[in-house]
Formats: structure tokens, sequence, C-alpha cells
């Protein structure tokens, strides 16, 4: 069991983290048990087809012994033909014994990892804001696959393994004691030899084997984080990819290094093996030799002899490293339900109930909900609560000392009123899109009361909550599927004349109509087919099919052309028209029809009230305007 891509992997963590496993084990295996119970008939055929195939393996030689014994020095030729036909019809039984452990061993362990795997995806899933944007998340998630198919290995190798090497065992032995106890003890003397290197290799191996992983870990980020547009749009921008390549070099190298190493001292364990049974079959043919001649023992038993005993390393090698793979197995495992027992910090409290809104009559709904925050004050959830311990033990240990960051918002109350557009202004880092977030419950408020419609939003079922807000964020974020799937999203089976009519809405339908398949093309990665103004169009009309009474807005800061601009103005005016709107304003345009401009800074509200108010009262929204907003007053657009 040594190597081999996701044990190795798991062997590279370090050995406190085995010896974590050691602790957790029976609990760890009673829960496997559930997961295992749906193939039990496939386990118990596995574990007798396994049985079986250790009975032949142990029988065979003694068939040689017969044959040579009674049948060929005897010269009976009956006996050989015979018995030769029993060892062909034992092969084809062993062909069998391992057509079904293949069988079964595949089916037990496919179904393992697909049931973990979709709980653990719907589980992550689950999980609340916070834990994605811990930028360990992807490793996490790759780690998880690769446990996951370590738990699966572990199931299925060693639950094969550990019987047919305990069973060959048994029954090798006991037929070589039976055949010759002198020549089994003689035999068995060397067995300490061939463990010694065994396990000296092996820790070396396991030493070298994590360093490759870590090695390969630092490669393999530096390649994600290089090979993507924005990683690579910067090191061309800064004319760093002579540098990008040497490092890149650097760390390859320390790769194939670690991996060549890992390799010539993988293939020394056969090579010992090799060398020490030919050692050990040279002792038994001198011995048992002598002992044919000296008339004690038969010839036939002497072949017999050496054949079982090529059969007793197989297992001795599998017995001596069953107890680290089954802690490897329990460590994965455990990761897999360290997961699993992450509570998500938000999600329906028992009796919540569903938002009630009036049903849509065909151009927005008939009456929307308002939003109000009440003395709401905000910090971001410290590591400890939203990340895994094993996972990133310095953030989880630093949160748990500093009690998490410090507070975002402080105190903060105001009223969205229905049917109205309120928009947030402030410096950058004030906390607009923090309160943004604690609308549709993408974090809950640390203290106070987050209320929608009058209700406290963590009254409110979450799906009911989100179906009832409609959230267009700044990057406006497109999967890497056709735009019809793309819109689709926002209400899936949508007729095509729905989405045309959301698209047309949302001023984007002509530049979807002269795409190469219209609505079938395909967005490119993250979108980048379209430009940055397209994609915020293509994010309203999304909104526009999901028709939310109340809607969440981030515009885009980034600079568009004036034409541009002016179709995402006119087709935000369509958006937003009739529904509870709370806006992060960029543009000088959004904020004069906002029917209240809420001025955000270091998480307070500083003043409140129309432009023109703001503006009389000559305070921070005053310098905001002057300093942000006033050069676009200046443009031929009017914007
Ligand atoms: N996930 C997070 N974890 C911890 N702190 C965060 C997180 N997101 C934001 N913050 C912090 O919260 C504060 C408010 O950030 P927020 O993004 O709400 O500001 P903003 O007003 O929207 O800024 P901008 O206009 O630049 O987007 C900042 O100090 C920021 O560093």
């Amino acid at each position: 069991m040594i190597g081999g891509p996701p044990v190795g992997q798991l062997r590279a963590e370090p050995r406190d983290e085995l010896l974590k496993g050691r602790r957790v084990g029976r609990r760890t295996i009673r829960r496997i048990m559930p997961y295992a119970r749906p193939y039990r008939r496939h386990i118990v055929l596995l574990v007798a087809a396994t049985a079986l195939g250790a009975c032949i393996a142990a029988a065979n030689p003694l068939f040689l012994k017969l044959i040579i014994d009674h049948g060929i020095m005897p010269r009976d030729l009956g006996v050989v033909v015979g018995l030769s036909l029993g060892l062909a019809g034992l092969a084809l039984v062993e062909a069998g014994t391992a057509y079904l452990q293949n069988r079964c061993s595949s089916r037990v362990g496919e179904g393992l990892v697909y049931e973990l795997r979709t709980e653990v995806f719907t589980h992550v899933q689950r999980q609340p804001l916070a834990f994605f944007t811990r930028a360990q998340t992807g490793k996490l998630l790759s780690r998880l696959n690769t446990d996951i198919i370590g738990a699966r290995q572990a199931v299925t190798t060693l639950l094969t393994q550990a019987v047919s090497a305990v069973l060959t065992l048994l029954l090798v032995l006991g037929a070589m004691f039976y055949l010759s106890w002198q020549i089994t003890v003689a035999a068995m003397l060397m067995v300490p030899l061939f463990l010694l290197p065994a396990r000296l290799i092996g820790r070396r191996m396991q030493r070298l084997t994590r360093r490759m992983m870590e090695h390969d870990a630092e490669m393999t980020s530096m390649m994600s984080e290089r090979l993507n547009v924005s990683g690579a749009m910067l090191s061309k921008l800064y004319g760093r990819v002579p540098d990008e390549r040497d490092e890149f070099a650097r760390r390859a190298a320390r790769v194939r290094d670690t991996s060549a190493s890992t390799l010539v001292w993988g293939r020394m364990l056969p090579v010992v093996v090799v060398v020490l049974t030919s050692f050990t079959t040279a002792l038994v043919y001198g011995l048992g030799g002598a002992l044919v001649v000296d008339g004690t023992v038969e010839f036939g038993t002497l072949v017999a002899m050496v054949a079982l005993l090529l059969r007793v390393y197989g297992p001795i090698n599998q017995l001596s490293t069953l107890q680290s793979s089954a802690m490897i197995a329990l460590v994965s495992f455990d990761r897999v339900f360290e997961v699993l027992d992450l509570e998500p910090l938000i999600a329906d409290r028992p009796g919540a109930r569903p938002l009630a809104v009036p049903a849509s009559n065909g151009h927005g709904p008939a009456a929307v909900p308002d939003v109000r925050f009440e003395n709401v004050s905000f910090r971001y959830p410290a590591a400890g609560e939203v990340s895994l311990a094993s996972l990133e033990p310095a953030a989880v240990k630093e949160s748990a000392r500093t009690g998490g960051g410090a507070p975002v918002l402080h105190d903060l109350s105001f009223h969205a009123p229905p049917g109205k557009l309120t928009a947030l202004v402030g410096p950058s880092g004030a906390g607009k899109t923090t309160i943004t977030h604690l609308v549709p419950r993408l974090y809950d408020a640390t203290s106070g009361t987050v209320r929608v419609g009058g209700h406290d939003v963590r009254d409110l079922t979450l799906a009911s909550l989100r179906e009832n807000i409609g959230v267009v964020t700044q990057d406006a974020y497109l999967f890497h599927e056709t735009v019809r799937a793309n819109l689709g999203y926002a209400r899936p089976g949508a007729a095509e004349r729905e989405l045309i009519e959301a698209c047309e809405a949302a001023l984007i339908w002509d530049t979807v109509r002269a795409l190469p398949e219209g609505l079938d093309t395909v967005v490119g990665e993250r979108g980048h087919r379209f430009s940055g103004g397209e994609k915020q169009r293509l994010a309203l009309a999304r909104l526009l099919l999901k028709a939310p009474p109340v809607v969440v807005l981030d515009e885009a800061t980034a600079h568009l052309d004036s034409e541009s601009e002016a179709a995402i103005q006119r087709a935000l005016r369509t958006a937003l028209a009739g529904r509870t709107s709370l806006v992060i304003a960029h543009r000088l345009s959004t904020i004069r029809e906002a029917d209240q401009i809420l001025v955000v800074d270091a998480g307070r509200i500083r003043e409140s009230g129309t432009h023109e108010e703001l503006l009389a009262l000559d305070g921070l929204y005053a310098d905001l305007y002057h300093s942000q907003f006033a050069h676009q007053a200046a443009r031929p657009d009017g914007f």
C-alpha cells in the first residue's frame, strides 16, 4: 500500500494527524456503518469471494505436490492428467472469484464515493457566504475529493486485503507446517529480515511523499493563480512573464527531484523483496533438498513448499502496512465527517414562515414589501465560526484568541420604503456592500433586526426570502453555459418569448441576437465573452425574469462608454420600477433618481435625504458629490 496518489496524499499529513485518527477510530467506524449498509449484500459477496480466492491460492501448491508425488514419480498418467485438469479448473474458479471481487468492490467503492460526494456537495452549498469567502475553500474542496477517494480505497482495498491476507497467511502457513515443520520454521526465521527493510523504506517513502505533496501543492497553486484571465493579465501587464517562468521552473524542479527520489525508493522495496525471497528460496531448496536426499521429505513436498513460500510474503507485507492504511482510511473519513459536521451558520429557524407577497400582475408585483434596519450592528464572523480548524489552524486559533474581526456596522437604522429607490453612497470600505448582504441573509446581523415586509428576516424561510429578493452584484457573474441557461437560472422553464422580453427590457437583446448562436451561445469562462456593461445588462435581464419585489444592486464602477452607460441606465430604470430597491450607487444619474440617499461612513449612516436636500446640507454628501460625482455632470450624455 505504499504510493497511490490518494493514500500518498494523506500520508503527506503530519504524524500527529494520524495519531489523532487513532483516537477517533471507533467513533468514525460507527459513523461509516450507515454508508456501508445499502451495500451489505455486495460486501458479504466480496468477503466470500476473497475468502474463496485465498483458499484457492493455498490449495494450488498442494496440487503440485500431488501431481509430482502421486502422478509423476510413480509414473501414473491418469493421476497426472486428472490433477492437471483439476488445476486448470481451479484457475477458472480463481478467475471467477477475481471477477466477483472486482465487481463487488467497485460497486461498493463507487457507491460510497457517490453517496459521500452528493452529501458533501449539498452540505457545503448550505454553508453561508462567509464560508466561501475564506481563501481555503478551493483547497478544502480538492482535499475533500481526495479524502473521499481515499475513503473508497480504504473500504474496498482494506476489506479485500485484510480478509485475503489473514486467510491466505493462515492457510498457507498451515499447509506448510503440515508438509514440513522443519522447513517452515527455517523459512519463518527469515521474516524479520524481510520486515525490517520494508519498514525502513516505508518510513522514508512516507517522508518523501509528504514533501512531494507539499511541493506539488505549491506548483499547482501557482498554475491555478497564474493561468487564469486575471492572473495572466497581471503578469503580462507588469512584464513578469520571464520571472514567473523561472519561479515555476524552480517549483517544478522541486517536484521533479522529490518525485524521482520517491520513485527510486518505491522501486527499492520490490527489489529487496525479490532478493530476500530468493535467499529464502535458496534456503528452502538447500534444507529441503537435503531432507529429500535424506528421504525424510518427498520431492513433491519440496516443490509445494517453495510454491507456498512465495505466497507468504505478499500477505505479510500487506499486513505490515494494514494498520497504517486503516489509520489513513479513518482519517479520510474523519475529515469528510468534519465537513459534514460543520453546521451552517445561516439556516431556517424552527417555525420559520414564508414571506407572503401578493402575486405579480405581470408588470411587477402588486404590493411590494419594504426593508427596514433597526439598530443593526455587524461584524464578520471569525474563521472559527465558519471554517474548519484542521484546514486553517492558524486563522482559527487567531480568531479564537481575538474573537473575530472588528465591528463593521454600528447601531444602524433606516427605512427603505416600498416601491422606492434607496441609494447607498459613501467612501470605500464604509460598509455599503455589507448592508446589502444582510437583506437576503448572506450574513446575519450580530445585533439588531433586519426586516423585510415587516418581518424579521430570521423568522422567514430562506427560500421565500431569496425568492423575493433579486441581487445584482458588480461582477454580474455568469456561468460557463449558454445565455439561455444563464437567464433561465432565474426562472427555470421560462418561455423563449419571456427570455427575449427580458433581454429587450434590459437593452441587451440586440447584442444577444447578433451572437453566432443567439440565446444558445455559450458564455466564455466567467462571462468574458461579454463586456462589463453587457454582463451587467444580462444580469439585469436575469433579474427581470425573476421579477422580485425587492432588488439589491451594486452598480458597476467600471468605466463604460457613454452609450453603454446610457443603455444600462435605461435598463435599470425598467428593472427597478415599482420595486423596493437598495442600490449602491456609483453614478450621478442613479443618485439623482433616488427617492432617498443614505450616506454611509465607517459603518454608520451620517446623512439621509434627497440629492438636493443633502447638497443643501453641505456635509459629507456634498464632499462626496464634489469629489466623486460632480465630474459626471459635465459629461455630454448628461450623466
Ligand atoms: N468577508 C469579509 N470578512 C471580513 N471583513 C470584511 C469582509 N468583507 C468586507 N469586510 C470589511 O468590512 C468593511 C466594509 O466593507 P464593505 O465591502 O461593506 O464596504 P463598501 O462600502 O461596500 O466598500 P466599496 O465601496 O469599496 O465596495 C471593510 O473594512 C472591509 O475590509
